[in-house]
């Protein structure tokens, strides 16, 4: 095993609240109704523009192409400032240490679109952690297409053999499954469905328990 490759929100981070706040801010300033928390994080998973159909249809019954269009434009302009409230998963920092200090190489395959990604983690200070990053805009496809995922191997310079994918969502685990790859489950991301009900190698719910399945081929 050379690299893990990692999804973002629901995974590393718990970006929920702010885009909630993200969320919000745009319907208000359309004057249409707010969504709960649990509606915003039941979007997730798709990226922004599935996000914002699903907020529409939520909160009009329907998608307009123009108002959707309108509406992810919004959407983006405070995505990418929307990170104040985000929280890194306890244990995440240590692992991603721990890896490089194995020498494992770091990839990152998210469905957040690039600009938020970029912003996101140079609020963490993550802009040089990761070797590879591939967002929901980066190709014309997104998970659970595996072709992402697939990107971001080809661009760490390995196979598929060689990689686990960790993710948090039904996405990933497609996503995982249709490329042929080694998957992960972080069990407390923004998924719905059982765990035991996902694709999965093995999955886990506390980051300190995530490096010894990495070191150990036949988990
Ligand atoms: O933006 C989304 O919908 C999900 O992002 P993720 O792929 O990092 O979970
Ligand atoms: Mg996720």
């Amino acid at each position: 095993m050379k690299a893990v490759i990692f999804d973002l929100d629901g995974t590393l981070i718990d970006s929920a609240p702010d885009i909630h706040a993200a969320a919000n801010a745009v319907l208000q300033g359309e004057g249409l109704p707010l969504v709960s928390f649990e509606q915003s994080r039941s979007f997730v998973g798709r990226g922004a523009r599935i996000f914002v159909e699903r907020m529409e249809r939520a909160v009009t019954g329907e998608n307009e192409p123009a108002r959707t269009d309108h509406l992810h434009a919004r959407f983006l302009h405070f995505y990418e400032r929307a990170h104040e409230n985000t929280r890194i998963y306890p244990g995440v920092v240590e692992v991603l240490e721990d890896l490089r200090a194995e020498g494992f190489a770091l990839g990152l395959c998210t469905n957040k679109p690039m600009r938020p990604t970029r912003a996101v983690l140079a609020h963490l200070d993550w802009d040089r952690l990761f070797d590879v990053v591939i967002g929901g805009d980066s190709l014309a496809v997104a998970k659970p297409d595996p072709a992402p995922l697939i990107a971001v191997v080809d661009g760490l310079g390995l196979t598929l053999p060689q990689i686990t994918y960790i993710g948090d969502s039904e996405t990933d685990a497609e996503t995982a499954q249709r490329a042929g790859a080694r998957f992960g489950l972080f069990t407390e991301g923004y998924r719905h469905t059982a765990p035991e009900d996902m694709y999965h190698q093995f999955r886990f719910d506390d980051y300190n328990l995530l490096t010894e399945y990495l070191k150990d081929p036949a988990a």
